[in-house]
């Protein structure tokens, strides 16, 4: 039987969500409303942003293209990448990162990596200002890390980095695809601020919508172009939330560096001269802290013998609470949104799960044990967690 156009009798086919054109954020304003980000313009002294750049820009000739597999062929980047990790601060529990068996990329075991250069060290100091500042305004989220405990009369340090990956995008082309950071050693909620030096580029970002919204709202995609040494700070539930990329691009502008070369970065004239020319790169570095409670050696194994990813779930992000005092504990530990007293049981809410996953076949031929299981905080030992400090907060002052 033919039925009206628009007819509402769709029994098996579900209404299609109109798709939302993508919206173009220019200002940091825009990008605070629209998604979990903050862009900070103009973030290091003009002179630090262009040795910095210069400085990654050298190193980058030995920098690699990552490569693993994707189920049957081998895939590989098509921008280059290095890792940093800094040196360590006293009593961070940091000192355990300098292990080279430690380390872990896309399944095997890495060298430890090199310690920040000094601009990165210097622009870090600058970036962890503007991260702490930006976060005391912020609400937090229960799993995110709880932070070292703050002397008397001294405002806590929220976050801080101990790594950076730092990548090298040459010409319009290079890119890298919608993804969320792994969690693995970040943990639930992370910050991760992101500079960018040299091309502008665009830095894309588009929601994962809930499968049980799927029929309701379609996601939208944010356009930011990223422009010579602006920072974005992905704060708590940008990587369970939102997924990012960096498309590849028509037509770029090309960078004019600003200041010369620092002499001392070769002996080699003909280099530093080719350095100062216009450049088609854009060095990006996110820095990022490394929760001691998720280092490698808490890290579970899988059945291959390889340590697991962290990975949140993030199609399934709304749980129904089984019954009251289960439900506040529940949603106290996971990240919920909304006032603890608007925790009802038979109330869907944002209730974060993560998985453990076998990570094996990103290099083992593709084949992996197909291992996973849910991360249980309280029985893996992980923490101390915003949550509980909170908890610590409200005892001693009752
Ligand atoms: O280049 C960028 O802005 C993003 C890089 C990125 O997503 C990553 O390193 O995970
Ligand atoms: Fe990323």
């Amino acid at each position: 039987m033919l039925r009206p156009a628009n007819s509402s009798n769709t029994t098996t086919s579900k209404a299609k969500v109109p798709t939302l054109p993508p919206l173009t954020l220019t200002t940091p304003e825009s990008v605070a409303e629209h998604t979990p980000c903050t862009m900070h313009h103009s973030v290091l002294p003009p002179e630090l942003a262009c040795r910095l750049y210069y400085t990654l820009l050298f190193a980058s000739r030995d920098w690699q293209r990552t490569k693993w597999w994707l189920v049957d062929r081998i895939v590989e980047s098509s921008h280059s990448s290095f890792f940093y990790k800094r040196a360590a601060h006293d009593g961070d529990g940091a000192d355990d990162m300098k292990e080279a068996a430690q380390y872990w990329y896309n399944g095997r075991p890495t060298e430890a990596p090199p310690t920040f250069p000094p601009p990165m060290e210097e622009a870090c100091q600058i970036i962890e200002q503007v991260v702490n500042a930006e976060m005391h305004k912020r609400k937090r989220f229960p799993l995110e890390w709880g932070g070292y405990p703050a002397n008397e009369g001294e405002e806590p340090v929220l976050w801080r980095a101990n790594v950076a990956a730092s990548n090298c995008y040459a010409g319009a082309k290079e890119s890298v695809g919608f993804h969320s950071d792994q969690l693995t050693y970040l943990g639930p909620y992370p910050t991760i601020a992101s500079l960018s030096l040299g091309v502008s580029r665009v830095f894309r970002l588009r929601e994962v919508v809930p499968l049980e919204d799927r029929d309701k709202r379609a996601a939208r995609t944010y356009n930011i172009p990223l422009r010579h040494n602006s920072l974005i700070v992905m704060h708590a539930s940008t990587q369970e939330v939102f997924k990012h990329a960096v498309p590849p691009q028509n037509s770029i502008d090309m960078f004019h560096p600003p200041y010369p070369p620092p002499p001392e970065l070769t002996d080699d004239q003909e280099v530093l001269a080719r350095l100062q020319e216009a450049s088609n790169a854009r060095i990006n570095i996110t820095f990022r802290f490394y929760r001691p409670d998720f280092h490698s050696s808490k890290t579970p194994r899988c059945k291959c013998g390889v340590p697991c990813i962290l990975r949140p779930d993030m199609k399934n992000r709304y749980e129904e609470l089984p019954s009251a005092p289960q439900a506040a504990s529940i949603a106290d530990a996971s990240g919920s949104k909304g006032s603890p007293t608007s925790r009802k049981p038979g109330i869907k809410t944002m209730v974060a799960k993560y998985w453990w996953t076998c990570y094996a076949g990103a290099q083992n031929d593709g084949k992996g044990c197909g291992y996973w299981k849910v991360m249980d905080v309280k029985a893996e030992g992980r923490g101390p967690f915003v949550g509980d400090v909170a908890a610590m907060d409200v005892q001693t002052t009752s």
